[in-house]
């Protein structure tokens, strides 16, 4: 059984692939002085509780974070016997290549989002992802990624508020009831929220002009369901996204 695992730069997300389904995601803070050992305590803990008896077989890593890409590498040789696949590297090949400037170094998370809204889609669309940044990547029409955006992540804007500002407190972002805040923290969620909203109709509005196609948007990450509540983003919201394309590059490469 396949172990797919993806490291933001905020969370770590383990998945385990039966060749239908997802068992179990399992997440933690990424951390990359986290030893194999630990990966192991706490994957090992988790899986009991689920009561999920499977023998991995595979391990697929999507990093962004290149320094925890060796301890995870250790755990997948020492605790299942195995040669982990990792994006981005060269024995890990991309169903389509990107097509961008010569020498640039794509984020992993970009290109597996790339592989898995083409798989499910086919191509001319706009992956919206909620993460740590809040990124735009562009799938072509043949499924390459071929560009996009990379704008600072919602809790991002929302910390460097709290941090630069001596009187703005630590908020969780949510929906505000209205856009004209009438106390501090009101003010900034406001800020927040309908400043991304904002920031994601025009975004994807300047890619479509420039893109010259119709495109279809998906939304991905763990903030997407917030902002689809408050405006018409997005033409599909899939929070599995990443894992499905890292399903999807295991499957590529396997079959040679
Ligand atoms: N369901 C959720 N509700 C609220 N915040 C979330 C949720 N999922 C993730 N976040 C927050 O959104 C940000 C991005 O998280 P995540 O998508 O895991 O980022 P990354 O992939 O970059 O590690 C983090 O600050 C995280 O705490
Ligand atoms: C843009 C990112 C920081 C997003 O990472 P995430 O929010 O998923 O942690 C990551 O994809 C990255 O480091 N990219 C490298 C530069 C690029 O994609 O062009
Ligand atoms: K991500």
């Amino acid at each position: 059984m396949l172990l797919a695992i993806d490291c933001g730069n905020t969370n770590t997300v383990f998945s385990i692939w039966d060749g239908e389904k997802f068992l179990c995601t399992l997440r933690t803070s990424t951390h990359h002085a986290r030893t194999a050992d630990a990966y192991f305590t706490w994957y090992s803990t988790l899986v009991k509780h689920y009561g999920i008896e499977v023998t991995i077989t595979d391990v697929i890593i999507s990093s962004t974070v290149p320094r925890v890409v060796f301890n995870l590498r250790v755990f997948a040789d020492r605790f299942f016997g195995c040669r982990p696949m990792v994006v981005g590297k060269p024995d890990c090949a991309l169903p389509v290549p990107p097509r961008v400037d010569a020498g640039t170094l794509v984020g992993p998370d970009r290109l597996v989002n790339t592989a898995g809204a083409f798989a499910r889609h086919g191509g001319d669309l706009i992956v919206v992802d909620f993460g740590t940044a809040t990124t735009c990547d562009v799938v072509a029409e043949d499924g390459a990624y071929v560009g996009g955006v990379i704008a600072p992540g919602v809790n991002l804007s929302l910390e460097a508020l709290h941090m630069a500002a001596a009187a703005l407190p630590h908020v969780d972002v949510t929906t505000p009831p209205r856009v004209i805040g009438t106390n501090t923290v009101d003010c900034m969620q406001s800020g927040v929220y309908w400043g991304y909203v904002g920031l994601v109709k025009g975004l994807c509005e300047k890619i479509r002009a420039e893109y010259a196609r119709p495109m279809k948007v998906i939304g991905t990450g763990g903030l997407a369901p917030l902002f689809a509540q408050g405006a018409d983003l997005f033409d599909e919201i899939e929070d599995d996204l990443t894992m499905h394309g890292l399903t999807v590059i295991h499957d590529y490469n396997k079959k040679g």
